[in-house]
């Protein structure tokens, strides 16, 4: 993780400015209904609407982060269907998926060391696609660059992430090859892997509380109506729908212990000494099934979430973190995780498909976190809705 400092000070600054700023949520707003769309019609077009849920979050995250990444999608659809399109989908995955996370054996010098020999190995592999990979998208993009300077309008076609760094690049000496890979490996690494398991962690619950999902669909009905899809602009008035998400987040598997901190100076934490370099990890689950903080906490109830101002209920809910260091996507996050569920809401009658539920799982489940986990909802049905048929065709 990248220390404290004037460096990360100016990436951040880049990724606030470029990335994440409400201005530019609001220009790439048009990127993320164009990608649920396609996934809507990729979905509608297929014959057995049976689809692996982690695949297909996967396939659409993956769009949205290389078309605002590099101005293309990445995949087109069979990925979802055919075995080779499910691999190479599987294995982009895998690529851009973080590495190894710490746990209980990092507690321990002599298990530590053997485990992080361990992850290496499997590190160093992937690590060496990802770098060809990003390399290889710049030598495009400056290729490309090239013969849009002799183009008119060829600024007008600059609007993607590579192509403002290596404008960047002309002019400022920080944008080296090196930052601008940092910077896209980010996006692909950090913004991918937490939005497809929230978006999956949505899907279970759901499916599990029918109730749940008629309310929003109910809410989708009447502030969007049945002749068109969902876009941005209209999830401000769905309530419920951010209810759901931030449910979601507090108790699915997203994020359960959080990024490792240090401490770069002494401290006291609630009468607990902390000296400077202590190697800080927040336990986000605890806080999220904490008893004490939350009524019921092990189930799925998006009611808690009512009225709540803004995202923010204080800090027994953390699925960004917080402080200098919190999530700097959170809200390109939310607007994205919205409109996909909302979206497939809107559109299609979900069912899971039995036989896909490991362990005998019945999904009678109360919506209790582990139990889903246990569950591990693989394949779901997504039939076309029939009073979204005509809106539906005409994609
Ligand atoms: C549901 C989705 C997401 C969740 C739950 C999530 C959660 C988090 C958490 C817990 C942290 C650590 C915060 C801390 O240290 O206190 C973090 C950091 C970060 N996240 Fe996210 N994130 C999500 C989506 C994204 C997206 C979409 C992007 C970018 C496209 C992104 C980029 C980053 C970056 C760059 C950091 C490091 C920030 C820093 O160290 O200054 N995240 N995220």
């Amino acid at each position: 993780m990248c220390p404290y400092g004037t460096h990360w000070r100016n990436i951040r600054r880049f990724a606030n400015s470029e990335i994440f700023s409400s201005a530019q949520l609001q220009m790439t707003s048009r990127i993320r209904a164009e990608e649920v769309r396609y996934l809507v019609k990729k979905l509608f077009g297929i014959g057995n609407p049976k689809v692996e849920v982690k695949l297909l979050f996967a396939f659409l995250t993956f769009n949205i982060m290389m078309k605002m990444v590099s101005g293309e999608r990445y995949f087109e659809g069979d990925e979802l269907e055919s075995e080779k399109g499910k691999f190479e989908l599987s294995d982009f995955k895998r690529t851009f998926s973080p590495p190894g996370r710490p746990g209980v054996v990092d507690m321990f010098p002599v298990l530590k060391f053997v485990s992080s020999v361990i992850r290496d190995v499997k590190n160093k592999r992937l690590k060496t696609k990802r770098e060809a990979f990003v390399q290889n998208m710049i030598v495009k993009h400056r290729r490309k660059k090239r013969s849009f300077s002799n183009t008119e309008g060829g600024d007008e076609k600059r609007k993607n992430i590579i192509d403002v760094m290596l404008l960047l690049q002309e002019s400022e000496e920080f944008y080296t090859d090196d930052i601008i890979k940092a910077i896209i490996k980010v996006m692909l690494i950090g913004g991918t892997g937490t939005t497809i398991t929230t978006l999956e962690a949505a899907v279970s619950f759901l499916i599990l509380h029918p109730d749940e999902f008629n309310k929003a669909r109910d809410e989708i009905d009447s502030n969007v109506g049945q002749t068109r899809l969902m876009d941005d602009s209209d999830l401000s008035k769905l309530k419920y729908l951010n209810c759901i998400v931030n449910e979601a987040l507090r108790l699915g598997p997203t994020v359960q212990l959080n990024t490792l901190h240090e401490s770069s100076r002494d401290c006291f934490v609630q009468g607990f000494s902390v000296p400077s370099g202590t190697m800080l990890i927040v336990n986000t689950w605890a806080l999220h099934n904490d008893p004490q903080l939350w009524h019921d906490p092990t189930q799925f109830k998006p009611e808690r979430f009512n009225g709540v101002d803004g995202e923010k209920v204080g800090f027994k809910f953390v699925p960004f973190g917080s402080g200098r260091r919190v999530c700097p996507g959170e809200s390109l996050a939310r607007r994205f995780i919205a409109l996909a569920l909302g979206t497939l809401i809107q559109c299609f009658d979900w069912e899971k498909a039995e036989e896909n539920y490991e362990k005998g799982g019945n999904g009678s489940g109360n919506g209790n976190a582990r139990k889903i986990e246990k569950e591990k909802l693989t394949e779901v049905v997504f039939r076309p809705r029939g009073a979204l048929m005509d809106t539906l065709v005409e994609l």
